[in-house]
């Protein structure tokens, strides 16, 4: 098969075992803690690099922004024969509780995107898979950090009118944080026989105005950068575990 139109690798070059993030610098972050790191592709919002972690061949991928993107990079993963993925996002938190640097680990997603809706009705869950959940919470228990572990919501916008309700709302049904790919990989991975998981680097505190944050977060506060580091590792190490 040649090259994927968007993630521009072929087949041969994808691991089994993959990282995705929104960010393509971030790639190079969590690339950074591989071994014979190579850089595959660098097209649009897709970077991918190649590199060993503990003698397993790797592949970390940016998606972009939003589900669309998202998904079209788990396609094309999938299409190079990706059998394990990770997310390693950035989100803001729901509640109260949950620090800058804190991490959330997704069990499920409440789909709030449009992407994973073109596939499938909203009654159809958005479940993480239980192995690489495992994996991540080992990581996060044997390391002494502590983490919120839960539901999340995944959004298109979060410059809507009618954001600061909306967040109340998912607040009050116990839902720990926001982003807007973890439900769309979580759906279509798992109709595509894919197994998925998403940790998220909580980088807006609850009720904090989401540009301040973000912001915050890309002048790189060395808080968040821990918290990404220490996602980064956790998910590592949870495919890592995966045959
Ligand atoms: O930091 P990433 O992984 O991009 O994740 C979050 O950050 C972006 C918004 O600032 C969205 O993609 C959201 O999901
Ligand atoms: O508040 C936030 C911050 C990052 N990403 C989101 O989706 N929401």
């Amino acid at each position: 098969m040649s090259k994927q139109p968007h993630i521009a690798v072929s087949p041969q070059q994808v691991a089994e075992h993959v990282i995705v993030c929104g960010e393509p610098d971030r790639v190079n972050r969590i690339s950074a803690l591989l071994e014979q790191v190579e850089l595959l592709a660098d097209n649009r919002e897709f970077r991918l690099m190649n590199g060993l972690y503990q003698g397993k061949l790797i592949t970390v991928c940016s998606t972009g922004v939003g589900a669309p993107s998202a998904i079209i990079a788990l396609e094309e993963l999938n299409l190079c024969g990706a059998k394990y993925v990770v997310r390693v996002g950035s989100a803001g938190a729901l509640q109260h509780d949950i620090a800058l640097g804190e991490l959330i680990v997704a069990e499920a997603a409440v789909r709030d995107e449009g992407g994973s809706k073109a596939y499938v009705a909203s009654e159809f869950p958005a479940c993480a898979n239980r192995h690489l959940l495992f994996g991540i919470e080992a990581y996060l228990v044997e390391n002494n950090y502590p983490a919120h572990v839960g539901l999340v919501r995944s959004h298109d916008s979060f410059y809507r009118d009618d954001e600061d309700s909306i967040c109340q709302l998912w607040s009050q049904k116990g839902v720990l944080g926001a982003d807007m790919e973890t439900s769309a990989l979580l759906t279509v991975g798992r109709l595509r026989g894919l197994k998925v998981a998403s940790i998220l680097n909580n980088v807006v505190l609850y009720q904090q105005d989401v540009q301040d944050g973000v912001n915050q977060y890309v002048n790189a506060d060395n808080v968040m950068m821990q918290g990404e580091l220490v996602a980064s590792r956790a998910a590592l190490h949870a495919l890592w575990l995966q045959p």
